[in-house]
């Protein structure tokens, strides 16, 4: 009895949650690390078809770092990053589209669809919603085929979203004269969040969030101001691959994207205990 009515206060308390949420959107970044772990990856998955099924409205941006890596390693390709990007001639863009555009994309959404959600993959191969231009750098510091995104389809992705189907998209983006760039995965899911103005970005890591010691997940920021933020990176506590991702957050937050939370996706349900709980399981960046 008690059980039962444990399980009903929960439900009634979910219940409050959905309808907050219902009709917004959330924008939700999938890194490369997970995609390698498939049980992760499917319980992950599980919760972006809930959200779909009780009216909120998803949409995914994902990379596939890892992945790269070996395709490029298969091609004697070596992997060369730059400040956290990689550098991108002619060979890697080829090997970046295969995987990222290709086989990545096609395999969340035939995964999705597979687990009993409804998909649509936006890739160069079907439609692309991903617009932009080389990414300046200084001429010392060239990346080749790196791009960032100038514009978003967004009548596209509402479209979808509006026929509750999930938007699954890759982090390349197509110059108005069609050549295709390579483009970081946080910072195209943050172009695709502002584009949308949706409610919530989340990034979906390695890691349970910022931590003070990176390598103590004890030692995780569950909440952090943007100035907090700011001066975490300044003091070299935020380091790495969670600098890109923290920059996204802020750049993010600037414009108009309410709340950006950087989350665990190896936790089981981290998506949603993210979302549903006042408390949350991650870190969560406000203004
Ligand atoms: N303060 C910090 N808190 C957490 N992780 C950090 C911190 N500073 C650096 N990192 C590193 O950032 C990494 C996450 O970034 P990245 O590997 O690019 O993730 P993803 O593949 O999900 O995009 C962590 O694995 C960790 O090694
Ligand atoms: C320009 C640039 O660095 N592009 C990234 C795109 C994929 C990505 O960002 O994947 P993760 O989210 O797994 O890191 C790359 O080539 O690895």
């Amino acid at each position: 009895m008690q059980e039962a009515i444990g399980k009903a206060n929960t439900l009634i308390e979910a219940m409050g949650w959905i309808r907050r949420f219902r009709g917004k959107t959330t924008v939700i970044k999938l890194g490369g690390s997970l995609l390698d772990d498939e049980h992760a990856l499917m319980h992950i998955l599980l919760d972006v078809i809930f959200m779909e099924s009780v009216g909120m409205k998803p949409v995914i941006v994902h990379g596939g770092g890892k992945a790269i890596n070996r395709a490029l390693a298969k091609s004697g390709i070596e992997p060369n990053f730059i400040r956290g990007r990689r550098y991108t001639d002619q060979a890697t863009l080829d090997v970046v589209s295969r995987v990222l555009a290709g086989e990545l994309n096609v395999f969340l959404t035939e995964e999705m669809e597979r687990l009993g959600g409804r998909a649509m993959n936006l890739s160069f191969d079907t439609t692309n919603v991903l617009f932009g231009e080389k990414l300046p750098t200084p001429d010392d510091e060239d990346l080749g085929f790196v791009g960032h995104v100038t514009r978003v389809d967004r009548s596209v992705i509402e479209g979808l979203s509006y026929t509750d189907q999930v938007p699954v998209i890759p982090s390349m983006c197509a110059g108005e004269d069609g050549q295709r760039y390579n483009v970081n995965a946080d910072t195209a899911a943050m172009a695709v969040a502002q584009a949308l103005g949706a409610e919530k970005l989340v990034f979906l890591s390695d890691v349970n969030g910022v931590r003070m010691d990176k390598d103590d997940p004890k030692t995780i920021i569950h909440s952090l101001s943007a100035a907090e933020a700011r001066q975490l990176i300044a003091d070299g506590v935020i380091a790495g691959g969670m600098i890109p991702k923290v920059e996204a957050c802020l750049e993010t937050l600037g414009r108009g994207v309410r709340k950006v939370h950087i989350v665990d996706g190896s936790i089981r349900h981290s998506l949603l205990l993210e979302i549903f709980t006042t408390s949350g399981v991650g870190t969560e960046i406000n203004q």
